[in-house]
């Protein structure tokens, strides 16, 4: 099995491509479901959250409060580090997991959904490949202004607090270029799934657990050989 790590803008149509993946039945890892999973209340993070920010982060019913929190990281970045700090351990634990069930399954690759991706650099090490999902600026800010409902001033700030998309595009191994109609983003997803379904590159792993487990049999073998009475 091999990772595949995917990613984009802000509103450059991440979550519409993973759609077609998930239609064509790859194996994907959602990270912005993760997050919010281990924030849950009673989770380590929920806890240490309010710690470190306070009882305001949380809505009446215990949950945390996403956009208070959100506006307070935003316009500071030591405490979106302080955010970081608490959530991305937990995070990464919870992707280890679906990982090792996916490659229990005998899936030939998962893509990961790490929309800041190549912000945080953290997870790039583990990937194969990555695939940016693109689109042009002025179709980003349009599709980001409808969706958010945000004024031009309030969407290019958030635009502008990204890497720029190009720059991605600049370090991808595929570009899913989604700056036009669907059906052309969705006829070059599927491409893609048929390209890395085809990969061998998940072989070296697969390979590798079953010498793996072919060794640890044969040295049980030998041990029970040697320990037990012979007949
Ligand atoms: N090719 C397209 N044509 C028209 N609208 C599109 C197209 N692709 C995506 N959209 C619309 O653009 C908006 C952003 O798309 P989407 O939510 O998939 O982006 P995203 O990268 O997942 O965004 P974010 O990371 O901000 O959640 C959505 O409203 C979606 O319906």
């Amino acid at each position: 099995m091999f990772l595949v790590g995917l990613t984009g803008g802000i509103a450059s149509g991440k979550s519409s491509v993973l759609q077609v993946f998930q239609q064509l039945g790859c194996a994907l890892i959602d990270v912005d479901v993760i997050a919010r999973h281990v924030v849950q209340p009673g989770y380590p993070a929920h806890r240490r959250i309010v710690e470190a920010f306070g009882t305001k982060v949380l809505l009446e019913n215990g949950d945390i409060d996403r956009k208070v929190l959100g506006d307070l990281i935003f316009k500071q970045p030591d405490l979106r580090q302080l955010l970081n700090s608490i959530t991305h351990p937990e995070i990464r634990k919870e992707m280890m997991k679906q990982t090792f069930k996916y490659f229990l399954q005998g899936r030939r690759y998962v893509i990961l959904d790490i929309p800041l991706l190549f912000e945080t650099k953290k997870l790039l090490k583990y990937l194969k490949h990555v695939i940016v999902v693109y689109c042009n600026r002025d179709t980003q800010l349009v599709r980001l202004m409808e969706r958010n409902g945000l004024s031009l001033e309030d969407a290019e700030a958030r635009i502008q607090a990204q890497l720029p998309l190009k720059d991605k595009v600049r370090m991808a191994n595929h570009v899913l270029d989604n700056s036009g109609r669907w059906s052309d983003t969705r006829r070059q997803a599927i491409l893609l799934h048929m390209q890395l379904e085809q990969s061998l590159e998940y072989l070296p792993l697969r390979l590798g657990m079953l010498v793996g487990l072919a060794g640890i049999a044969s040295l049980l073998y030998l041990l029970a050989r040697c320990l037990l009475p012979s007949p």
